[in-house]
């Protein structure tokens, strides 16, 4: 997809990687983007980001997620304000350690339940029947494959993420929609998320090999799976030892006429 002229949708748009793909998706002249965040912050990113992009628009809009019904708000609000939606990103997301109940069970909700429903909200928005075709990222984590320890529903929240866009992204299903759905699977980034969690920076640390990628790398291979027709229910691993790769669908290597 051509980036010029269109209009998006990024939820956690307040935080470090929401605001990083923002601002690539106005680097390429999107038309409008809207930030889409439970956070206040949302006002002066959105703020900062008309400043350093115009004539782009963006707009904030403060929302919680994991409600259906104000996440349906926020996509009638962009909706209307600009007249359709062509890319959404359901980036929000957080991390609970194996102790914290409610916060694990918070973690599932927000980084599994509402990716469902801003894929579904994605699809509704956007299909060829209510919109013209776009393009949804879902924001999964290295973490979805190389499990980190003492955070069990982190991981099986974003092993979910990935497991929701392979089904949403079926290429019979795109035929029908004209939607792509990809996800994205980065490795450690410099973000407040690293923040969140006591020792995780020194864990980090520890790692042999294992530098901190910057929010605006992991954004190039946001842009790819924007970009790129070809990509659809694709999975994208984004790593400092390995670079931006596509993970292979072994789909293709099967016989053709095979559904599975
Ligand atoms: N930073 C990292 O190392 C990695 C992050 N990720 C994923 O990237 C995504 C973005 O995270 P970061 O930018 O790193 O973290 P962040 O903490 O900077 O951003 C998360 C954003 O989500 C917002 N948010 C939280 N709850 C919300 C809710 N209920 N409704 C709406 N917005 C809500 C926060 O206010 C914040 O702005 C997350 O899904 C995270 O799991 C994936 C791999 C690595
Ligand atoms: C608690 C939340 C904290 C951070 C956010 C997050 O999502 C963290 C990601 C966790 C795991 C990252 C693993 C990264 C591994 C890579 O850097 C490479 O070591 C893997 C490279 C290739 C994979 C080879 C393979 O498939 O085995």
């Amino acid at each position: 997809m051509k980036i010029s002229g269109k209009v998006a949708l990024i939820t956690g748009g307040a935080g470090g990687l929401g605001k990083a793909f923002a601002a690539a998706l106005l680097r390429a002249k999107a038309k409008a983007v809207c930030l889409v965040d439970i956070s206040s912050r949302g006002k002066e990113v959105a703020e900062d980001l008309r400043l350093q992009y115009p004539p782009s628009q963006v707009d904030f809009y403060h929302c919680d997620v994991m409600n259906y019904d104000l996440f349906k708000g926020a996509f009638d609000f962009v909706q209307k304000r600009f007249g359709a939606i062509d890319i959404v990103c359901n980036n929000a997301g957080m991390a609970a350690s194996d102790h914290n109940v409610s916060g694990s069970i918070r973690t599932l909700r927000l980084n599994l339940e509402a990716v469902y429903f801003g894929t579904k909200l994605g699809m509704d928005y956007m299909d060829k029947e209510s919109g013209r075709g776009g393009v949804i990222i879902n924001v999964a984590s290295m973490a979805a494959f190389l499990p980190l320890m003492g955070s069990m529903c982190y991981n099986a929240s974003k092993a979910g993420v990935v497991a929701l866009t392979k089904s949403a992204g079926v290429p019979e299903q795109y035929e029908m929609t004209g939607v792509r759905v990809n996800a994205l699977c980065p490795s450690f980034t410099e973000t407040p998320l690293l923040d969140t969690s006591s020792g995780l920076r020194e864990m980090i640390a520890q790692l042999p090999n294992h530098p901190i990628m910057s929010p605006e790398y992991v954004a190039e291979g946001f842009q790819q799976l924007v970009e790129n027709e070809e990509l659809c229910g694709a999975v994208m691993r984004v790593t400092p030892q390995k670079g931006i790769e596509i993970v292979p669908n072994r789909r293709k290597d099967r016989n053709s006429s095979s559904k599975l």
